[in-house]
């Protein structure tokens, strides 16, 4: 598996499913799993029975997903890597690519998003803190890609490049 990680908005599910595409894999995002098993959005998880029952839903699908035995991509959502037990099974079940992107990238990609619950809760520089608080977990991955004022397709290409170096088994051509 490769798992990709990173903060609101840095593009994990649009560059996970990108990617996915060029690899001819299966792609799986946490969120989509947790709305799906639940039966509604994310916000509405967050609202009606709050944040802890939402990462209790993300590391049981996290769980599934890291059984899987097969070469795929799972985009994660962004607080997926608070929990050190997500993180050990994500590193022991395949390789993890933290995308980081600067806050004010993130800040500008996301002004006017009103899916993610956090972003309703931190504003302004809470929204600051809660990144810096996370840098330390999203930095214990296998590799960083800056994706800050880079396309999708550079981010894709830049991720390719890495692969062909580390995991050629995974390029089909
Ligand atoms: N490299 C990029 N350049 C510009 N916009 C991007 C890029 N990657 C993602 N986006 C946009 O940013 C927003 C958040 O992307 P998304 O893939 O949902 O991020 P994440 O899953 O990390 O929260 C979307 O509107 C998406 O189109
Ligand atoms: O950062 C977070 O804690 C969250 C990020 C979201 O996913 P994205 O990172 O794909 O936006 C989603 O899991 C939920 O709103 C919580
Ligand atoms: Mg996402």
């Amino acid at each position: 598996m490769i798992y990709m990680t990173g903060f609101m908005g840095a593009g994990k599910t649009t560059v996970g499913t990108a990617l996915s595409k060029k690899l001819n894999v299966h792609v799986y995002d946490t969120d989509m799993m947790v709305e799906r098993d639940q039966n509604k959005s994310v916000q509405d998880v967050f609202r009606d029975e709050g944040e802890a029952f939402f990462r209790s839903c993300e590391t049981h699908v996290l769980k599934k997903l890291a059984t899987r035995k097969e070469n795929a991509i799972v985009t994660t959502g962004g607080g997926i890597v608070m929990s050190p037990d997500n993180r050990a099974l994500m590193k022991a079940s395949g390789s993890i690519i933290f995308l980081y992107c600067d806050i004010k990238t993130v800040k500008s990609r996301l002004v006017n998003d009103r899916t993610r619950p956090l972003l309703q809760k931190f504003q302004g520089t809470e929204l600051d803190h809660l990144y810096k608080k996370r840098m330390a977990a999203y930095l214990d991955a296998t590799h960083v890609i800056n994706v800050t004022a880079k396309s999708v397709e550079t981010v894709v290409f830049e991720i390719l490049s890495l692969m062909y170096q580390t995991s050629p088994d995974w390029i089909s051509c």
